[in-house]
């Protein structure tokens, strides 16, 4: 079963005025897509879209089979039974997927309850050893959110994510929020997991240089519009747009700046 397939998508607000527009790409088992593009390029709405968890007001149109389940125009009801399993989501704020008043423990053990139907001590088994594969401790369980760091936080929903066994998995930013040490440990990390699961991954972002490390394709978004897409190494050597080679200079500059400051 393909992972994601994304067919003429579109998404409207209520006045008609189109955020995205006719956006199409496949997403193969194993395969790892970057997603990339400015502010407002419509990134966040594209990982929305494709969970259907648009906002109010805003339609999808077009065609998004999830694991083969249509997602625009089904019923929440229907699509319930396909997040998690055909997909989850890591977003760029972790505070946003944690609930502040639950220790981190039982978070990480609602969806491998619901997933695994485990139980008791198999269950709180279970929440250690995902938490010992994002690197945390076992004292991380008894903590609530605020008591653990931006970085501990990512690596807590990247478990909870991964604890669905999904398919895919949409990564939002997931290190845009954390400080510049500590994302490249969550990506790798991130790298590191999904590969060892064979899990298909599309990375969000807007920096090209961050997307390029892990994607082995990437789409270009502009202003709602996919402006260019190819096997990255294509991308970042020979970009056709003005706009994608403006994405590639500027990585390239900070590139460079980076071996200035630490040759
Ligand atoms: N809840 C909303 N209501 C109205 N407009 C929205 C909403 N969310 C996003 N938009 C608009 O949709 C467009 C695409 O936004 P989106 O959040 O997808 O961009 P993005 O590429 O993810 O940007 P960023 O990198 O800043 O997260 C923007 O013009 C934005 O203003």
């Amino acid at each position: 079963m393909t992972p994601l397939e994304v067919e003429d998508l579109s998404v409207r607000r209520a006045n008609g005025h189109e955020l995205l527009r006719g956006l199409s790409f496949t997403l193969a088992s194993g395969e790892r897509l970057g997603l990339v593009g400015e502010s407002g390029s419509g990134k966040s709405l594209t990982a929305l879209a494709v969970m259907g968890l648009l906002p109010a007001g805003m339609t999808a149109h077009g065609s998004v089979l999830l694991g083969g389940t249509q997602v625009v125009g089904a019923p929440s009801r229907r699509l319930d039974g396909v997040r998690g399993r055909a997909a989850s989501v890591v977003f760029q704020e972790p505070l946003a997927a944690l609930d502040p008043l639950m220790r981190v423990g039982r978070q990480v053990a609602g969806p491998i309850r619901r997933r695994r139907g485990l139980r008791g001590r198999p269950l709180r088994a279970a929440v250690m050893a995902a938490l010992s594969e994002v690197r945390l401790p076992e004292r991380v369980a008894s903590a609530y959110p605020h008591e653990i760091s931006g970085g501990q936080r990512q690596r807590v929903a990247i478990a909870m994510a991964l604890a669905c066994e999904p398919d895919l998995l949409i990564a939002d930013e997931p290190t845009t929020a954390l400080d510049v040490t500590v994302q490249a440990e969550v990506l790798a990390l991130l790298d590191r997991l999904v590969a060892g699961r064979g899990m298909a991954l599309l990375l969000i972002g807007h920096d090209l240089a961050v997307v390029a490390d892990v994607a082995d394709r990437v789409v270009v978004l502009k202003d709602g519009s996919m402006v260019e897409s190819g096997r990255t190494r294509d991308i970042v050597r020979e970009p056709r747009h003005a706009y994608t080679r403006s994405l590639v200079d500027s990585a390239w500059a900070l590139e460079a700046e980076l071996d200035r400051l630490a040759p």
